[in-house]
């Protein structure tokens, strides 16, 4: 059993794949992701760990692949960033059915349906043990939501971002599609970028290196890895300055 004191991060910048919120369906929202996901999250709060969310939108909406079909690519993004708060306002009832405090807030204003976000606001309710969903992205077009991880992160001071996602780490390549690809277990923010490894869009590791921001990935649908990471533990692999390390 964890305790306060061993607890690694104490203010967290969490990123959640979108696509996984779908579960086995092909699109939309599977309620038992979002449930095991706020079991999780609970267990940190627990530990007196502040955590900040942000959820992607690729379970519903991305502009690029709406582009492709044919629509305005500005006008996908933004059907992209309000997809992002769908899966917020899904979040954060199940977090508050599961009796976690917590607050949604967006880039772009939607007065009545959720608070617009103000960075010194959002540390407060960090501060008082909060959950903070930062929805909607960066509220701007061509970005992704790894970028507003990064940025949203960096902004309330967290000590780390995790990247929740479909697969357990960084690969040499995308181990989706190149079966020996290999696994590391550190790496640096050059290597990334100069590799061009996909598993987060390169303007978002630029952020993190630019401002020394630590991120972690790692698989979401994998139990109890969220409080082993927060705990201490090598899970995923982790992008920071210094060397690389495959497993
Ligand atoms: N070198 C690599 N190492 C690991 N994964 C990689 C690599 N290159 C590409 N990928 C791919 O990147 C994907 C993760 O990125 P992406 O942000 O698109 O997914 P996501 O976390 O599900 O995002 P969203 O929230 O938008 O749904 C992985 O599923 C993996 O297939
Ligand atoms: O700052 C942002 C963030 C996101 N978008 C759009 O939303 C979708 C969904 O986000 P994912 O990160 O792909 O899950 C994204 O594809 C963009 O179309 C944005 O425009 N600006």
């Amino acid at each position: 059993m964890a305790h306060s004191r061993d607890k690694k991060y104490k203010r967290i910048l969490l990123k959640l794949s979108g696509e996984e919120l779908m579960g086995a369906e092909g699109f939309g929202i599977d309620p038992k992701v979002l449930d095991k996901m706020a079991l999780e999250i609970g267990q940190l709060v627990g530990i007196g760990v502040q955590v900040g969310l942000v959820i992607g939108g690729g379970n519903l909406f991305r502009g690029a692949a709406l582009n492709a079909a044919g629509l305005d690519r500005v006008t996908g993004d933004h059907m992209g960033m309000l997809a992002t708060v769908m899966n917020a306002l899904a979040m954060r009832d199940a977090l508050e059915r599961s009796n976690i405090s917590s607050r949604v807030m967006s880039a772009i204003p939607m007065s009545g349906i959720v608070e617009h976000y103000d960075r010194r606001h959002a540390i407060r309710c960090l501060n008082a043990g909060e959950v903070v969903i930062f929805s909607a992205g960066t509220g701007n077009p061509f970005f992704t939501t790894d970028s507003a991880a990064c940025l949203r992160g960096i902004e309330v001071e967290a000590d780390i971002v995790l990247k929740a996602t479909k697969v357990d780490g960084v690969y040499t390549a995308d181990p989706m599609k190149v079966s020996d690809a290999t696994k590391y277990d550190r790496l640096t923010y050059d290597k990334v970028l100069e590799d061009k490894l996909g598993v987060m869009d390169l303007t978002a590791i630029c952020l993190c290196r630019e401002h020394d921001m630590p991120v972690r990935v790692f698989r979401m649908n994998k139990s109890g890895a969220l409080l082993n990471i927060v705990v201490g533990s090598n899970e995923g692999t982790l992008i920071e300055e210094g060397n690389t390390h495959a497993e």
